[in-house]
């Protein structure tokens, strides 16, 4: 394989697909931590970016998702440190790592520690997160931290406190790192950065390493680099044009599914149960502790400790906010992805299956810290049985080779949902709901300047569910699971629900609404006409 890297200063061509670590001139230590993680080569951007940065080079990186940028800019950064440390009495971190959310600040800082404490190098790493207090982060950047990674809101809030000094910055940093760089400027972090840049000696070392070129890069690359080499990689397997590696294969299958949040107002929560009951998808995604449950929960625990000697009042459940009184139609199985945090909830929420006369399931997965909670439940629930019957008895579909077929797929969605993406997700919901409102109408007339800055309001990024996630391909699913796959459908058909996709509800399919996009709190005519089809 060849891939040629352009570069500002000159042509490089990496034609050697099979070049070792050693012969990047790494550290023995790294070399070992390395195989300990079953990283036996480097990636092509490892291979071109590693040998400049030890060189003491800027550097732009630009390798697609994926391609190996993290330990591209780690492994030099740590090699240089081991050789520093010690060397002076520095006053802040010799190496700063900035990216744009606390989740992939969390990430950065447990492979520097994994890998720190693979080398049994004396080197400290901290992060700084925006939950923590100015007396966390005091400590967290006392010794000094020789390393710290952070989101540029942080370092700002820091400098701001005065919890990190601008002359220990312009003292002791050798290395900045903007990582995930494209995003940076669209979080909104660009006075943050110049806030910091204001302080970073001429000398620092800087690398930019980005998933994409855009002109955020451009401007940080202005604002931060000084003359950098600029190197561009295609991915394996493809062109530089090409969005998508050849070596990945791509399926699309709907699944009808809507997500029911426990903070979208009454009405529209009240019309995507109508919607569900319709059967106009087939899952619905529900949260149900409400922030006032929550908030219920926290003054209770505040006051535990003054009413110890009083009998304590029952405690309200938190999923009643949701469940109570709610009609779910037709709902096979209840999936508890997190335990209720009782047994009521548990009671409230599994009784939305099995209504009536119809037979339902539940399916809870328990994490080792709910276990015990858990271990009370199912006491409970055998306690008030008539029979011997285990009511809670382990599920025998869910076979290691089912989960472990499922598993990078769930970790690979499980890293899209970020607390950013679900609030952006909110607000989206609650604008278009206002757009939809019928009560907000008459106000709009009276105010159409109102319902024009809401039209025009900044778009939020709602994406859409990536392609290759959108259904579980057969080849993944192992034989047991197809199985009883199988059984599902004929005992849906046999429990009268023999409804094929795309039967039910077509007139409402042409209005090609997508529930996880739109929210739409429509008018009474409309709500009739769902019940009317619900009812045949
Ligand atoms: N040389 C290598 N050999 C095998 N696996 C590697 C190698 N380098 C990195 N990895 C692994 O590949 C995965 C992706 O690496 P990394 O997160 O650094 O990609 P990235 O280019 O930063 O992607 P993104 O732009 O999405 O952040 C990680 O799990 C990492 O441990």
């Amino acid at each position: 394989m060849e891939n040629s890297t352009t570069t500002q200063k000159e042509e490089i061509e990496v034609d050697e697909d099979n070049q070792s670590f050693e012969e990047l001139s790494l550290d023995p230590r790294l070399l070992r931590a390395l195989i300990k993680k079953g990283i036996e080569k480097p990636t092509p951007i490892q291979r071109v970016a590693i040998p400049l940065i030890l060189e003491g080079k800027d550097v732009v990186a630009r390798a697609k998702t994926g391609s190996g940028k993290t330990f591209a800019y780690l492994l030099p950064l740590l090699q240089k440190l081991f050789s520093d440390t010690g060397s002076n009495n520095r006053l802040g971190p010799s190496a700063l790592v900035l990216v744009p959310t606390r989740e992939l600040c969390h990430q950065v800082y447990s492979e520097v520690n994994s890998i720190i404490e693979l080398c049994r190098a004396q080197l400290k790493v901290a992060q700084l997160t925006s939950t923590m207090s100015t007396i966390e982060m005091k400590q967290a950047l006392s010794g000094p931290a020789d390393i710290l990674v952070s989101t540029p809101a942080c370092v700002h809030t820091c400098l701001k406190a005065g919890a990190l000094q601008p002359k220990a910055i312009q003292e002791s940093l050798s290395m900045l790192v903007l990582d995930e760089a494209d995003l940076l400027l669209s979080y909104g972090y660009e006075d943050d950065l110049r806030s910091l840049t204001a302080h970073v000696p001429r000398r620092c070392q800087c690398l930019l390493m980005s998933a994409t070129s855009s002109a955020d890069v451009e401007k940080l690359k202005k604002l931060i680099l000084h003359n950098p080499y600029v190197l561009t990689l295609p991915e394996v397997g493809g062109t530089n044009d090409e969005l998508i590696p050849k070596n990945v294969q791509q399926f699309w299958f709907g699944i009808r599914s809507a997500v029911l949040n426990a903070e979208l107002p009454q009405n529209s929560r009240l019309h995507m149960l109508e919607e569900f009951n319709a059967g106009l998808f087939d899952y619905l995604i529900a949260t149900d502790i409400s922030q006032a449950g929550k908030d219920q929960e926290v003054s209770e625990k505040k006051s535990e400790g003054k009413k110890s000697n009083k009998r304590r009042k029952p405690k309200l459940d938190a999923e009643f906010g949701v469940v109570r009184g709610i009609d779910f139609k037709n709902v096979h199985t209840v999936i508890n992805f997190e335990m209720p945090q009782s047994v009521a909830g548990y009671v409230h929420r599994i009784g939305r299956t099995g209504r009536a006369f119809a037979t339902g399931a539940s399916v809870s997965l328990v994490s080792p810290d709910e276990m015990e909670a858990f271990d009370e439940l199912k006491a409970t629930v055998a306690e008030k049985a008539s029979d011997d019957t285990n009511y809670i008895a382990p599920f025998p579909l869910l076979t290691k080779n089912a989960v472990e077929s499922l598993r990078y797929r769930a970790e690979d969605v499980f890293r899209s949902v970020t607390s950013f993406a679900v609030r952006e997700s909110r607000a989206q919901d609650l604008r278009n709901e206002m757009l939809n409102s019928e009560k907000l109408k008459s106000h709009f007339e009276a105010n159409p300047r109102d319902l024009d800055l809401l039209k025009h309001d900044k778009v939020l990024s709602k994406k859409e569910p990536p392609a290759h996630l959108r259904d579980v391909p057969e080849y993944l699913l192992d034989p047991t699971t197809q199985e009883a796959s199988k059984i599902v459908k004929l005992a849906r058909a046999a429990m009268g629900n023999n409804r094929k996709p795309g039967q039910q509800g077509l007139k409402r399919k042409s209005r090609k609404r997508d529930p996880l996009k739109t929210l739409s709190a429509e008018g009474p005519k409309q709500r009739k006409r769902v019940k009317r089809n619900n009812q045949k």
